[in-house]
């Protein structure tokens, strides 16, 4: 890495990160001075060149208006600039995290995969997400999955079913093969060939499973009947009958594979990791907060299964692309001088179903390769919802204070029965569990606004801890973007309104972070968040100069060698 470096580390110890300002910025800065100074004079020249109001009235408001349009332009750019003039680059020591801490000495980690529509989210997509984070490169038995299935779907419980048989397979493969990416849909579409240290026998035989498990799982969402499993039928599919509706039904939790007894090891005889459905009680009476809501579900479900100090969250639609990801974000969180304040690790949202110039702008490059490495510049990367991981603290609400110090090595071992730990799960979901609670208020993810993660992410900002983004070659997740306007159309709007409601309400950057977050990181938020007031100016533009032209009224400087002629003249 060029440039000047900040690194973390304790105690003689090289760091388990560095941190990194880009060369460039200098250069970056003079060109925004430029663009500044081009403002200014667009300004200049408009203030001085409104027509007299006698003169034209077309030609007095349309400058008017004009006027306001380019004057918003010119704040949001300098809003958009106080961000982006302090990047930073992250980059981090596995190895050195390797030297200093054993297998058994790392943190557990809980991960929570999300879905809520079987027909949306097949449940091939959705075991293949959960089958790329059960193949993590990191020790199995600190490894724990939960599916939260908001639809209360008996085909998505059979498919999680199917992946905890198909793991015992895919995991040694993946590992010792060092397979990547490890979400078996995505590996075998990019067209996979044997891996050099595979043999073709190999591939050909992890091949044909997955193909098997293809076809059975295409046969049972197409007829929607669920073969007998027995050891599976025999207990699991009991909660499902005739009166379960994905809106009108129990809380479900099942522990398919537990280390302690089910399903432990793989064909190798390694340990598996754990593996939890669960479905949060839903009746039509109630409000079940969307996403927020399954998630608050699976902090408290874990908890009492696992409770692991790191949590990592992913939407069902985004695989995990890298299989070092727990391990890059652990040099974070466990860099003994820079790593006690940091609350969560976000990794950028890429696709991989979007083509080079993509009409929809998708990729959203400027967001992940410039806007994020601002944000994390100021101290305070979003939390944007899916590849994101967390410590546990900072969900439930803790405030940071300068002598919180995270013993890593606390061990988690919680090791009841089975059965014991679904009856328990199973009461923390229901639907009055959170009456008169601060859960969805001061503790868990928030309720109440279509961005929940956005504001959880200040919040937890607000009670002192940093957040980093990190944007590694090897992208960490990657996920399917909307392929149809109409798909895109609805997620922009929501982000649109969400960023706005948020801005506008008492969760403004402004209000909720003052004194508490850094004024550029304030400003930062509010790029996004009054992006969707940039409608109205550009509409302005688009439209009324447009009008000027057709009705023989000129608004802009007219060419003639010099800048004398313009408006209305
Ligand atoms: O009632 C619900 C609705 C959605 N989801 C899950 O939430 C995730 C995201 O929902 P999606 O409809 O795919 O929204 P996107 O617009 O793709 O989501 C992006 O924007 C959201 C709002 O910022 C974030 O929460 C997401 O993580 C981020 O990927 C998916 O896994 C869903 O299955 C639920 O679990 N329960
Ligand atoms: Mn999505």
């Amino acid at each position: 890495m060029a440039g000047s470096s900040v690194s973390g580390g304790g105690g003689g110890r090289p760091p388990l990160f560095a941190t990194e300002k880009p060369k460039r910025v200098l250069a970056y800065r003079l060109y925004a001075g430029t663009i500044f100074a081009g403002i200014l004079l667009i300004w200049f020249y408009r203030a001085t060149h409104i027509p007299a109001r006698g003169s034209s009235s077309l030609g007095w408001r349309a400058g008017l208006g004009l006027l306001v349009a380019e004057l918003w332009f010119g704040l949001y750019w300098v809003l958009t600039l106080s961000v982006r003039w302090n990047p930073v680059r992250r980059a981090t020591f596995k190895d050195r995290l390797s030297e200093r801490y054993d297998d058994d000495q790392l943190p557990g980690v809980d991960i929570f995969v999300c879905t809520a529509d079987p027909a949306l989210e097949p449940p091939m997509l959705v075991i293949s997400t959960v089958l790329s984070v059960m193949a993590y490169d990191y020790p199995p038995e600190k490894l724990n999955i939960y599916l939260s299935d908001d639809a209360g779907s008996a085909v998505t419980f059979y498919a999680l079913h199917e992946a905890s048989e198909f793991a015992k397979h895919w995991i040694p493969f993946c590992k010792n093969y060092k397979v990547e990416p490890r979400s078996p849909a995505a590996y075998f579409a990019k067209g996979a060939t044997p891996h050099d240290a595979c043999s073709p026998q190999e591939f050909l035989r992890m091949k044909e499973l997955y193909k098997d498990l293809t076809d059975r799982m295409n046969s049972v969402v197409h007829s929607g009947k669920i073969p007998e499993v027995p050891e599976c039928n025999h207990r699991g599919f009991s909660e499902w009958n005739e009166t379960i509706t994905s809106g009108d039904h129990p809380s479900v939790v099942q522990i398919l594979i537990d280390r302690n007894k089910r399903k432990a090891v793989d064909v190798d005889g390694n340990a598996l990791p754990k593996l939890v459905y669960m479905a949060r009680e839903k009746r039509p009476q109630e409000q079940h907060h969307f996403k927020a809501g399954s998630l608050n579900a699976l902090i408290r479900v874990s908890s009492v299964i696992s409770n692991s100090l790191v949590i990592l969250n992913v939407d069902c639609d985004m695989y995990s692309n890298n299989s070092e990801s727990i391990r890059d974000a652990l040099c974070f969180f466990l860099d003994e001088e820079q790593g006690q304040d940091i609350g969560f690790v976000q990794y950028p949202q890429n696709f991989d179903n979007v083509v080079h110039n993509d009409s929809y702008g998708n990729p959203i490059n400027v967001v992940n390769e410039l806007d994020n490495p601002c944000l994390d510049g100021w101290g305070g990367m979003c939390y944007y919802g899916t590849g994101c991981f967390h410590r546990r603290e900072t969900l439930s609400g803790q405030i940071y204070s300068k002598d919180y110090k995270e013993d890593w090595a606390r061990g988690v071992g919680i090791a009841e029965n089975a059965d014991e730990l679904e009856e328990t799960s199973k009461s923390l979901v229901t639907c009055t569990y959170e009456h008169n609670t601060p859960w969805g208020i001061e503790k868990g993810v928030r309720y109440g606004c279509p961005l929940e993660d956005v504001i959880t992410g200040l919040q937890i900002q607000c009670h002192g801890w940093r957040s980093v983004y990190y944007n590694p070659a090897r992208k960490g997740f990657l996920g399917k973007a909307p392929t149809s306007l109409g798909q895109i159309l609805v997620q922009h709007k929501r982000w649109s309104e969400g960023f706005l409601q948020m801005s506008l309400s008492n969760y403004s950057p402004f209000l909720l972070g003052h004194g508490k977050i850094k004024l550029g990181l304030q400003m930062g938020y509010s790029v996004c968040g009054f992006w969707a007031l940039n409608s109205f100016p550009t509409f302005y533009y688009v439209i009324i100069p447009s009008l000027c032209f057709l009705s023989g009224v000129s608004v802009f400087p007219e060419w003639s060698g010099g800048m004398h002629k313009g408006c209305g003249s």
